[in-house]
């Protein structure tokens, strides 16, 4: 029989506890009865059971102090990915998780979880119920998926039984839920500026989306069946609520349930790729003179109208993983979290 971590016994360090996947990830270890550090540049919030820790994680001796006494390190911080900012992904991203591996090392740290991304095998082009063996993307979409990959190789690579510490990834998909300041705030800023009535492409491309829960679930499922026996060691893991769902249907939800109306016009994918395309360019060339946001970048184009749905069959089968909210129930929930985006309020 596998034997557990008696949580009690239990000191773990969640790095970019502060944001919103780390934030819900922190309050579970709590309920589980964890001791939790949270290190992350900012503090968002406090709670009874939580050390916070203010640094930054390319600061080795910063995160020494955090990792004190800590068996269980999960590494869930990172750049948002719309900051596009190719030297704050290298030096976070990858310079970042080298010092917190050698900082795991130096504080006598035995598991490190990273959350990676499904993003990691993404090329713009449809992925249909991949597994984890398909090879990373050889062109990334973007700067941050470039260093997500690289990240997600050096924490794997980091594995020794030898030395006693022990590596496994997660990785998460269309993140969403409660609290979330990207998906659900960007989608209703797009329905009040009237550019949510149209369809990109024929509406059928299946997503991945996971609700927030689901996703700790994956987390700490992970580390708590990491051993050095199990097959855990060095792999990387899709965690999906295993309910791919037609891009549109699921945007078209949460803007009905906050009180918008759904897209409803088809617009051809090719051409509004293409027109992304040039308005990136556009800003590209016109960066040095005037920084320009657009919101139709051909990445985002890209996500809404290919398919990219993966298999989370392998966390089932090593870690007994099962979605614990499904899908309808966490889209209620979701929209029940956001009163302040609801239309007039
Ligand atoms: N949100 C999503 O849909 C997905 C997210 N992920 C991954 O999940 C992880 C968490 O993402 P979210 O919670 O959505 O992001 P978030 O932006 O809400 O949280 C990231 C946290 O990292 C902290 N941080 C950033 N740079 C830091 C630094 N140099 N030192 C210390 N802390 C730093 C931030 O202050 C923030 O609190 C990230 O690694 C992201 O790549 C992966 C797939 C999908
Ligand atoms: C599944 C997955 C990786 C989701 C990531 C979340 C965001 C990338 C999406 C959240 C809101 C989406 C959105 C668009 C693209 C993808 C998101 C940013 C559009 C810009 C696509 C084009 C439109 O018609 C407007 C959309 C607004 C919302």
């Amino acid at each position: 029989m596998a034997t557990r971590i008696r949580p009690s016994n239990k000191r773990c360090a969640v790095i970019g506890g502060s944001g919103f996947l780390g934030r819900h990830l922190v309050e579970r270890l709590v309920d589980r009865g964890y001791a939790v550090a949270v290190f992350d540049i900012r503090q968002s919030y406090e709670l009874p059971g939580v050390t916070f820790y203010q640094g930054d994680l390319c600061d080795k001796h910063a995160l020494l102090v955090a990792l004190k006494d800590v068996s269980i390190v999960f590494h869930c911080a990172s750049p948002a990915p719309a900051s596009d900012d190719r030297a704050l992904f290298q030096r976070v991203n990858i310079d970042g998780t080298r010092t917190v591996i050698q900082a795991c090392h130096e504080a006598g740290v035995q598991k490190l979880v990273l959350t990676s991304s499904a993003s990691v095998v993404f090329e713009g082009t449809d992925i249909k119920n991949a597994k984890e063996d398909l090879p990373y993307a050889k062109r990334p979409i973007d700067y941050y998926t470039e260093t997500k990959i690289q990240q997600e190789k050096m924490v794997l690579e980091a594995c020794s039984k030898e030395n006693d510490f022990l590596t496994v990834a997660i990785r998460p998909h269309g993140i969403f839920g409660p609290r979330d300041p990207q998906l659900v705030p960007i989608l209703v800023d797009a329905a009040r500026r009237g550019k949510m009535k149209f369809i990109i492409g024929d509406g059928c491309n299946l997503v991945d989306f996971t609700y927030v829960e689901n996703v700790v679930h994956g987390h700490i499922l992970a580390a708590e069946r990491l051993k050095t026996d199990s097959p855990l060691c060095a792999q990387a893991y899709h965690i999906t609520n295993d309910e791919p769902v037609r891009f549109w249907d699921f945007m078209s939800q949460i803007l009905v349930g906050l009180g918008y109306s759904a897209p409803r016009y088809h617009l051809p994918y090719m051409l509004v790729y293409g027109i992304a395309l040039l308005l990136w360019l556009m800003a590209f060339i016109m960066r040095p003179l005037v920084q320009i946001k657009p919101t139709f970048t051909p990445m985002r184009v890209a996500l809404a109208g290919t398919h990219h749905y993966y298999s989370c069959a392998r966390a089932k089968q090593d870690m007994g993983y099962q979605p614990v909210v499904p899908l309808k129930e966490a889209i209620a929930r979701t929209v029940e979290s956001y009163p302040h985006l609801r239309k007039g309020a």
